[in-house]
């Protein structure tokens, strides 16, 4: 698992260290300066003689590039630094000393235009702006110059290499934002453990690839992080794999209330999903088109009322009042009383605006975005699409907090937020995936995992749910997305890892879940 921590608790685990006296600077300069040598060479640069330009504001975040700068002047890098504001006194003398050339630009008339001039030359520009002490948008003149270097590496996008300092600056550090400029990176490397806003959306897009420095952190180690991203072994180590003993029913059944005259299709899909994602039966309630559609496809699906270990309802189903989504809310209430876990998908949604307000953590809502603007706004928080895709995971930790609910909110990076606990940020999905009825199969796939633990969620195989349990659902949701975007690049024919490259080719929703088996192979083993 890649867990991310707040600056807050960054700093709270440095301090101890630093009162210590422990050389925590030098640390991160020396991992910055080893780093920024292992990009050139990765480019196929020789690290002696490369010009390298030092982007220097007034804080810690400066003082560790002027000490890098010092390091790789040392190893035969022609190093420039562009001073933007009271630079670190000890990087400072320490960078002169070692042959770097300082610019002062802090009085300057045309800062940007003067950095411009020197990152004309250089291979490599090192963002040391802000780091963790960043306070909203970058002020002037910073923004300017941010703006100026933004412009000419996306004219040039061959052109320079771009290492960030712990974050690229500028970037909301806690909750992923961008409330202003930002120059997008190659590399981030990042100080002690990545920080929540490198993994989430849309600030994780502009990091490039995230490279941590250990700089000692240790007390991190027992923090809960802010953000966690699950990686394949969490997945295995998740997912519930039957043996001998078991049978349908503890392998979990999963009731679907999904499809509809208009959206039958959806039926199919989530049933997909389900099934690919392993369990031991699917119930299908609906009506007689999508119930033969589900039935030609799957003949195993059930379409009898009975046992039920968890639900999914919604997929297909329109968000306006019909008789379906009174179904629907029938299905809710009867879960809900139940104590089942349930998804809650597409028309379902549209149920919370007024109707079941306080629902458990064991309710997983899927929404995309315009669906969580719109259950926010239902709930008396005026949002739009615009504002959920700014700050996804803001508003899905808001929408989790206001409905008790676990949300799971789609997008290229899934984020999963719970009332409380860590949020979760997946980004193994490929372009491909943003295709029609992808989202009914990922209904399918969470409703699935949910029935494996459903007799462990509802409480009953213990009494009550184990201690990590609370977070249970938000890590299920999370494994399913991590499944689901692998799956999609295995079925677009690339490999599961995402940082994997190569363009692929496109998938149908029904592609995905048909790969969900061969995804999970690479995974379980
Ligand atoms: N603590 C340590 O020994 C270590 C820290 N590391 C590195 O340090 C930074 C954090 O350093 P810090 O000095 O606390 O803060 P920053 O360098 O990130 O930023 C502070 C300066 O930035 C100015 N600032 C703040 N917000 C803005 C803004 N929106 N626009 C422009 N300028 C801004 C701020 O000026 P003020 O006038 O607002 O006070 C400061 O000048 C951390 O990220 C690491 O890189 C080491 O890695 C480990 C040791
Ligand atoms: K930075």
């Amino acid at each position: 698992m890649i867990s991310a921590h707040s600056a807050a608790a960054v700093r709270a685990a440095e301090e101890p260290l630093l009162a210590a006296r422990r050389p925590l600077m030098a640390t991160a300069a020396f991992a910055l300066a080893t780093r920024v040598a292992a990009a050139l060479r990765r480019e196929g640069y020789r690290v002696s003689g490369s010009i390298v330009l030092l982007l220097v504001g007034g804080g810690n975040n400066g003082g560790d590039a002027l000490f890098a700068g010092a390091h790789l002047a040392r190893r035969g890098c022609l190093v420039h630094a562009a001073l933007l504001g009271r630079a670190h006194a000890g990087g400072l003398a320490a960078a002169t000393a070692a042959g770097v050339q300082v610019h002062d630009l802090t009085e300057d008339d045309d800062p940007a235009g003067a950095v411009l001039e020197l990152a004309g030359w250089s291979g490599v520009w090192v963002d040391a702006l802000v780091g963790i002490g960043a306070r909203g948008a970058l002020r002037e003149p910073l923004a300017r110059v941010v703006e100026a270097l933004a412009e000419e590496r996306a004219e040039n996008p061959g052109g320079a290499i771009v290492v960030a300092v712990d974050v690229p600056s500028g970037i909301g550090v806690d909750d992923g934002t961008l409330p202003g400029p930002v120059l997008p990176a190659d590399v981030t490397v990042t100080m002690g453990a990545p920080k929540p806003g490198l993994l989430l959306p849309p600030a994780a897009d502009l990091a490039g690839r995230v490279e941590v420095a250990d700089v000692g952190l240790d007390a991190l180690d027992d923090a809960v992080p802010a953000v966690c991203r699950l990686t394949g072994d969490d997945v295995t180590a998740l997912w519930p794999v039957p043996g001998p003993g078991d049978h349908k029913y503890t392998r979990g059944v999963l009731g679907l209330v999904a499809g509809s005259q208009t959206y039958p299709g959806a039926a199919v899909l989530a049933a997909a999903g389900a099934l690919r994602t392993g369990l031991g039966m699917v119930r299908y309630l609906g009506p007689e088109v999508p119930t033969a559609l589900v039935h030609q496809r799957f003949p195993e699906v059930v379409a009898v009322p009975g046992r039920v270990q968890a639900w999914v309802l919604g997929p297909g189903v329109g968000p306006e009042p019909s008789v379906r989504s009174e179904e629907v809310g029938e299905a809710l209430a009867a879960a809900l009383a139940a104590h089942r876990p349930v998804v809650l998908d597409a028309g379902a949604l549209a149920l919370l605006g007024e109707t079941f307000t306080d629902l458990p953590a064991t309710v997983v809502l899927t929404p995309h975005a315009g669906e969580l603007a719109a259950l926010l706004t239902a709930r008396g928080e005026e949002t739009s699409r615009e504002d959920v895709e700014d700050a996804p995971a803001r508003h899905a930790r808001l929408a989790a907090e206001i409905t008790g609910a676990t949300v799971l909110l789609k997008g290229a990076t899934t984020v999963v937020a719970a009332p409380d606990g860590p949020l979760y940020a997946q980004a193994e999905a490929t372009g491909w995936l943003a295709t029609a009825g992808a989202g009914d199969v990922l209904a399918g796939m969470v409703g699935a995992l949910l029935a494996g633990y459903g007799d462990l969620l509802s409480g009953e195989l213990h009494g009550a749910l184990p201690s990590d349990g609370a977070g249970l659902p938000a890590r299920l949701a999370a494994a399913a997305a991590l499944v689901h975007g692998r799956a999609a690049r295995t079925a677009a024919g690339l490999t599961g890892e995402a940082t994997a490259g190569g363009a692929g080719a496109p998938v149908t929703a029904m592609d995905v879940a048909a790969a969900v088996p061969a995804a999970l192979r690479a995974l379980l083993g």
